[in-house]
């Protein structure tokens, strides 16, 4: 196999984020459960003759060399090197870019790890999926979610997952058009840190209803960056109507649940056209693993 085409790069929802404590480095301890999504980027691998990585697709406001895509390509590149003594064959990347940049969709860290996993078995790599974990946390705190594959509850700086049956349910999202960075959000002063440690019992019987995990749990990062970012706040104000609008991430995007795809449709009937929306249906799994 020499390509490896139309390889899915899903968005994440945050349907509840809490901030538990503070480490001494300064990362912050989360409690969250990650929702798969079916909307999100789609990349394309094509194996090159040469040992070069390359960006095919221009993306507007992101140099090639710091794009995740490109860091997580070399690194794993980097790691069968080490192992195998071997550099494998340089690849070219094309990526469809759907999700918005800073809109808490974990974008950036899907298309990382859409790229090791995609990598891992083009180039007969063999690194277990905890291996592939590993490799990309240091790139972004979302990465070893995506790699693992499954709806799930997060704690700890997100690296300790157990999965969980995602509600069957739909999202509305819409994305007030601005691009929050993460960082900013959690250095704010304002910033609460001491929201009580759930356990999973606590918020299960919410994941048997159609309405996401409505009525349990919040957003804690949302305070601030509706503060920061007037726009968020209106769409979560504007979503409200309709459900328990909340934020995902660190924001810009929010999203509430309804039962049914005609419900999001009725919704996103109403959206003022200023801001961008779509619905989206809940995953359990990964849709790239029934590719690989
Ligand atoms: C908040 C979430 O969106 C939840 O899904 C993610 O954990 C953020 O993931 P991300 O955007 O990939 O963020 P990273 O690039 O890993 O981290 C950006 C910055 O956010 C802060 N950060 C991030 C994660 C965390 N658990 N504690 C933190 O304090 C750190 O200052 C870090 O430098
Ligand atoms: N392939 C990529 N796609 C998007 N952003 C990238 C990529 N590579 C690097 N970046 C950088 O990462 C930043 C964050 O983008 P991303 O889309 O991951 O944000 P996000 O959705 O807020 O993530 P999170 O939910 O993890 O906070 C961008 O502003 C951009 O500078």
């Amino acid at each position: 196999m020499t390509s490896l085409k139309n390889c899915p790069a899903p968005a994440k929802l945050n349907l509840f984020l809490h901030v538990n404590g503070r480490r001494a480095d300064g990362y912050h301890l989360l409690q969250t459960v990650f929702q798969l999504i079916d909307h999100g980027d789609t990349l394309h691998f094509e194996l090159r003759d040469d040992d070069a990585i390359r960006r095919v697709t221009d993306l507007p406001g992101v140099p090639e060399e710091s794009d995740l895509i490109i860091r997580a390509a070399r690194l794993l590149q980097a790691e069968v090197l080490r192992r195998t003594g071997a550099l494998p064959r340089g690849v070219d990347i094309a990526i469809d870019k759907v999700l918005p940049m800073g809109g808490g969709l974990g974008g950036g860290s899907s298309d990382a790890a859409t790229t090791l996993m995609a990598l891992n078995s083009l180039w007969q790599a063999g690194l277990s999926k905890e291996e592939l974990m590993a490799l990309g946390l240091p790139l972004g705190a979302d990465i070893p979610f995506f790699i693992f594959g499954e709806t799930a509850f997060a704690e700890g700086v997100g690296e300790a997952m157990r999965p969980v049956q995602a509600p069957d349910c739909w999202y509305v999202v819409i994305e007030p058009g601005v691009a929050v960075p993460t960082a900013a959000i959690f250095c704010s002063e304002h910033l609460t840190r001491d929201t009580p440690v759930v356990i999973i019992t606590d918020f299960s019987s919410h994941l048997e209803n159609r309405n996401g995990l409505k009525g349990f749990g919040k957003n804690d990062l949302q305070q601030v960056a509706t503060k920061l970012f007037p726009p968020v706040a209106e769409a979560i104000e504007w979503l409200s109507a309709y459900g328990d609008a909340r934020m995902t991430g660190s924001g810009a995007c929010v999203f509430s649940a309804v039962a049914t795809e005609a419900e999001a449709d009725a919704v996103l009937a109403k959206v003022p056209a200023k801001w961008k929306a779509w619905k989206a249906k809940a995953l359990n799994r990964h849709p790239i693993i029934a590719k690989l």
